[in-house]
């Protein structure tokens, strides 16, 4: 049978500080709805509303607040510990490699990739490796440096934030590394993938001092999203 789930509001010292889950507006946010209604955190009502300016929101627990903050930042603000708990894609993840965090669970969400893409005429026509400098626009540097350096090739990157796709037809970049899903952004600007750097999911992380400190809270948290992750099948070890 299976172990009963701690309250992680009970778990918590009653007078400590609230944890602070860091959740990423956008596109993960709004396919992390079921899964949160799961573990039962219901942030305060205006969490949702567009038009609201705040950023930090308690929740129907008492021990746990969330802050609604970009998904680059997510990684940033737990690896400090200004929040305990995350949620980020594994992209964030590769291009920070922050020791301080932990990531045990795949949320199975998020799905894509990232890869490099360049344009359509002249895919294939360069080796890789002929060329000492390769120009290439990305929002992941380190990523695509990385990357390139492991077949000996320096990439001269240009750090964009977006729009990507753009950079080849407008003589910014060769190529690019971006996150691709259906690929439909590719191909409407004419662009192919040539190769897939890594598979991507969201995942659940946690501060590693933070758990070393608050280990009771933390991990009923941990417990309640991998019980939750379990009800659809979803649960997967990162
Ligand atoms: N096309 C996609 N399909 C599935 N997951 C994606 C896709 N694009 C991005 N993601 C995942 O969602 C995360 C956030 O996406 P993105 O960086 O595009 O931010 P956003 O939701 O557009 O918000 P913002 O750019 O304002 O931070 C990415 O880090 C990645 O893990
Ligand atoms: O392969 P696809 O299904 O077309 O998805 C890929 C696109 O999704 C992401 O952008 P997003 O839509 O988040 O917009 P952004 O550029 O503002 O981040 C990513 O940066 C690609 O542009």
């Amino acid at each position: 049978m299976d172990q009963p789930i701690a309250n992680p509001t009970t778990a918590a010292a009653d007078d400590a500080a609230p944890l602070v889950l860091a959740l990423p507006k956008g596109r993960i946010l709004k396919e992390l709805g079921p899964l949160l209604a799961r573990t039962g955190i219901v942030p305060a009502e205006d969490f949702h509303a567009e038009s609201s300016r705040r950023l930090r929101f308690e929740t129907n627990h008492p021990g746990l607040d969330v802050v609604r903050v970009r998904s680059f930042d997510v990684a940033t603000f737990v690896a400090f510990g200004a929040a305990q708990i995350g949620i980020c894609g594994a992209d964030v993840l590769m291009e920070f490699d922050y020791p301080e965090i932990y990531a045990p669970l795949d949320l199975g969400i998020g799905r894509c990739r990232v890869s490099v893409a360049e344009p359509l005429e002249s895919a294939g026509q360069h080796a890789l490796g002929r060329e000492s400098r390769l120009a290439v626009a990305t929002k992941y540097p380190n990523v695509a440096r990385r990357h390139f350096a492991a077949r000996g090739i320096q990439a001269e990157v240009v750090h964009l934030n977006g729009a990507m796709e753009l950079a080849p037809s407008l003589g910014l970049s060769r190529l690019i590394v971006d996150l691709v899903q259906t690929g439909s952004t590719l191909k409407a600007n004419g662009l192919v993938e040539t190769e897939v750097i890594a598979q991507v999911t969201s995942r659940l992380i946690v501060n590693r001092t933070a758990l070393k400190t608050q280990p009771e809270a933390i991990g009923a948290w941990l417990a309640r999203f991998r019980a939750a992750l379990a009800e659809t099948g979803t649960e997967s070890a990162a």
